[in-house]
């Protein structure tokens, strides 16, 4: 029991700016001219927030405020330019699509790959790779390169690795299902038993009734800005207000 009050998550005025060059064009227009005319954009502007372990945090906003950038910088993926972030999870594992594939290896190479990225040992690797396998129903096209598969297949490929990594920290960035409607029946299932567990969940949605649902808690941001953060009742009310109104 103690285990469970665990903080496992501490962010504290997390920072992250992009820069990028408006477009490939613009690009060599300005290294033609010698000028540097990169953009920046400060995506979170000062996050801070706590997390029990066993607790599910949804995080709400409306589009472009933030939300995957801080899924991203959870797992590990993008770097804040300052402040603090502490996990204490053993394995996180972030279930989105696009998550990176290896286009020129097999979708089993790429299970390897990801499974040590993810934090598995090869001897956990072994155990679950059949298991990874059979989830994905790719069969035979599992020794096939990556690049030849369907955005499906990708998907499937990607919900099995990030699912059955068993991973104490789940983050999920609006995805429920994915694949055909049997296997987004099965994923749904799946998801839904995971987050209902007692591991710790962070996940994304625009669905107010998913948050209220599978939530304790709710991380709601705008501009990269904590708005409020609090009871899914009182956090998600607000929120809904805020996006009936125009002045945003
Ligand atoms: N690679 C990037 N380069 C430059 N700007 C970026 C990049 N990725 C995201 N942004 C910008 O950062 C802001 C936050 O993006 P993010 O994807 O985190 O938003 P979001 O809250 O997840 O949005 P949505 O609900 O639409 O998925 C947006 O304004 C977006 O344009």
């Amino acid at each position: 029991m103690s285990d469970k009050k665990k903080t496992i998550l501490e962010v504290a005025d997390v920072h992250l700016k992009y820069s990028f060059y408006r477009s490939q064009a613009m690009k060599e227009v300005i290294l033609q001219r010698k000028r540097k005319e990169k953009k920046v954009f400060e995506a979170l502007r000062g996050i801070s927030f706590s997390l029990d372990s066993g607790m599910n945090l949804g995080v709400i906003g409306s589009n472009g405020s933030g939300k995957s950038t801080l899924l991203r910088v959870l797992a590990n993926t993008l770097f804040p330019d300052s402040g603090t972030v502490i996990n204490r999870a053993k394995s996180v594992s972030l279930l989105s699509l696009g998550v990176g594939f290896k286009p020129d290896l097999t979708g089993h190479e790429n299970i390897y790959l990801n499974g040590l990225l993810l934090g598995l040992s090869q001897k956990d690797l072994k155990e679950r790779m059949t298991e990874i396998i059979a989830f994905s129903e790719l069969g035979d096209f599992i020794g096939n390169p990556v690049r030849t598969y369907s955005s499906g297949m990708r998907s499937k490929l990607a919900f099995s690795i990030a699912v059955n990594v068993d991973p104490d920290l789940l983050l999920i960035d609006e995805l429920f299902s994915v694949g055909d409607e049997r296997f987004k029946e099965k994923s749904r299932k799946k998801m839904e038993s995971m987050i209902l567990d007692d591991r710790t969940v962070v996940m994304v949605s625009h669905s107010m009734d998913m948050i209220r649902h599978y939530c304790q808690k709710v991380l709601w941001i705008e501009h990269g800005i904590v708005q409020k953060h609090g009871d899914p009742e009182t956090v998600t009310e607000a929120y809904l207000k805020y996006m009936s109104t125009n002045n945003h």
